[in-house]
């Protein structure tokens, strides 16, 4: 199933008015946002001889938009799709200050929320509902920060300087898939365990000022909710992850003015988006028909990571924030630009359904169970059986009722029948003939039965014998997969999942 990618905007407040120097801007129809150029700005990058530029949107979120709202139009049908089985992600993409870390996460109080804690409620809540399925939930959160990636909910690193910090390392598989080691994976039973989980993270991760923003984070960050259904109708059960992604600020380094190691920090975070950047060009080129097979997703580790979100299995959805002032209308155009290019995108999705292997394995075995008693009772012998005990019985029921004109030997055999399915009372036998007709026919149909429960028992058997090579080949099988998960770093990383001891409760009534 193909799925546009869907972009929306976000408008940061200003705290300056119109006449000091805020944007000049116009929203239509919340889908459309058209810029006015400022007249006496030279700028290297926009057209001079045009006064506006239009940038089409799924939504529009002005600068008095809440949390809610976002959250409600952006994630909510995104997390169904994720409820269903779907991959999906959402990254913030903008400038440093211009409201990502806002929309993701949120601010200081319970209200002003963002889409992060938003989601674990709306998942709880909303798998409360879904009856047909059991559910397993999982999370994980890691930053990128100078192209290494590093987990965000290991204790340890509440006591250590990032330089200490094991980086997580990724490996590919046969099938290129992409797997992690030194990422603990935690699972997660409420909705409090997961925000105490983002609130951990959130306070781990490294953050250090610019003389940008003080608080402004170079890092790009990835919070990963892996869920498990099990359904409970059929055997089958499916994975999907939701990656809610806050990328590092995408201004230039001109613009931050750092030096140093700050210098040298903003020269990843430029270099990593530049190479998402390029990632979306040549997905985009494909997609309009250029023959471009190699996609440059291995130039960075975030690119590397978002793989499948960009151009894979997966439901996307960026929320691209700019700032409503004038001094930074370079940064909000080039995060305007970028976005039309990532509107134009679609992803291949299919629901990540698979066989529960386990459910079959049970099934079968409860089947067998029946299937062996019943040819136990079957070897006892056939007069034991309950059909031949029925069959006996209603030959001793049989009795002729009354003289009168003979019947059809067809008529004769119905009847019998009619009578030996219980669907008459008593045989109405007219002659001795008809008497021995009735014995006759009881006599065929007798052997018929017989005939019919043989062959089934064959049937039973044989169907018995495949079970059997099934259960063992598929035992031979998940005892192999124990083995190499046991061997695996992740299995080493799953056995490791308790829970953080910090706690951050949300307020009551808010
Ligand atoms: N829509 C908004 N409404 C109110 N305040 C906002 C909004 N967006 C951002 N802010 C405020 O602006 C400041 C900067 O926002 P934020 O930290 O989210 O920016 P950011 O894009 O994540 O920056 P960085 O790239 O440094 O992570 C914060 O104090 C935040 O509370």
């Amino acid at each position: 199933m193909k799925s546009q990618f869907e972009v929306y905007l976000r408008l940061k407040p200003s705290n300056k008015s119109q006449s000091q120097n805020a944007m000049q801007y116009q929203i239509y129809q919340n889908k459309k946002l058209q810029v006015l150029l400022p007249k006496h700005v030279k700028f290297g990058l926009i057209n001079n001889s045009r006064d506006n530029l239009d940038f089409n949107f799924t939504h529009v979120f002005d600068q008095k938009s809440s949390q809610e709202h976002v959250f409600t139009n952006v994630t909510t049908p995104v997390i169904n799709s994720f409820l269903d089985g779907y991959n999906a992600t959402i990254f913030a993409y903008g400038q440093t200050g211009s409201g990502k870390t806002y929309t993701m996460s949120g601010a200081e109080t319970w209200q002003l929320r963002g889409i992060i804690p938003r989601t674990l409620s709306y998942i709880f809540d909303e798998i409360d509902k879904r009856n047909k399925f059991e559910y397993k939930i999982y999370i994980s959160f890691m930053e990128i920060y100078n192209e290494n990636a590093y987990d965000l909910l290991e204790k340890k690193h509440l006591e250590t300087p990032l330089e200490q910090w094991n980086k997580i390392a990724l490996y590919e598989d046969d099938q290129n898939n992409i797997h992690l080691k030194n990422l603990s994976i935690h699972q997660c039973n409420n909705e409090q365990e997961g925000i105490d989980l983002l609130m951990m993270g959130n306070f781990i991760r490294q953050v250090s000022s610019t003389p940008m923003n003080q608080s402004s984070s170079r890092s790009h960050c990835i919070f990963t909710v892996t869920l498990e259904g099990y359904d409970t109708t059929s055997e089958t059960c499916f994975v999907s992850k939701l990656h809610l992604v806050d990328l590092a600020g995408s201004e230039r380094i001109s613009k931050s003015q750092v030096e140093g190691n700050l210098l040298n920090e903003a020269k990843y975070i430029n270099l990593s988006l530049t190479y998402l950047e390029q990632v979306i060009i040549a997905l985009n080129e494909r997609m309009k028909g250029a023959n471009r097979q190699h996609i440059p997703y291995r130039n960075s580790l975030m690119t590397t990571l978002l793989k499948d979100s960009l151009g894979g299995n997966c439901k996307t959805v960026m929320i691209a924030t700019i700032s409503s002032e004038n001094d930074n209308i370079e940064e909000s155009l080039s995060t305007l630009r970028f976005s039309q290019r990532v509107g134009q995108l679609e992803n291949e999705i299919r629901r990540n359904e698979k066989v529960d292997l386990e459910a079959v394995v049970k099934r079968l075995e409860q089947e067998k169970l029946v299937l062996i008693r019943e040819l136990e009772q079957y070897q006892r012998g056939g007069a034991s059986t309950s059909s031949n005990k029925k069959i006996q019985s209603q030959q001793q029921n049989l009795l002729p009722q009354s003289n009168g004109t003979p019947i059809s030997q067809k008529d004769i055999q119905e009847k019998v029948e009619l009578y030996l399915n219980e669907r008459i009372p008593m045989l109405d036998v007219k002659s001795i003939e008809e008497t021995q007709k009735c014995f006759e026919a009881m006599k065929d149909l007798y052997n018929t039965r017989m005939k019919e429960y043989v062959t089934e028992l064959t049937f039973i058997s044989e169907k018995l014998q495949k079970y059997d090579e099934i259960l063992t080949r598929k035992k031979e099988q998940s005892s192999f997969l124990e083995q190499k998960e046991n061997s695996s770093p992740e299995a080493e990383i799953y056995r490791r999942n308790e829970s953080p001891q910090i706690t951050f409760k949300k307020r009551a009534n808010q």
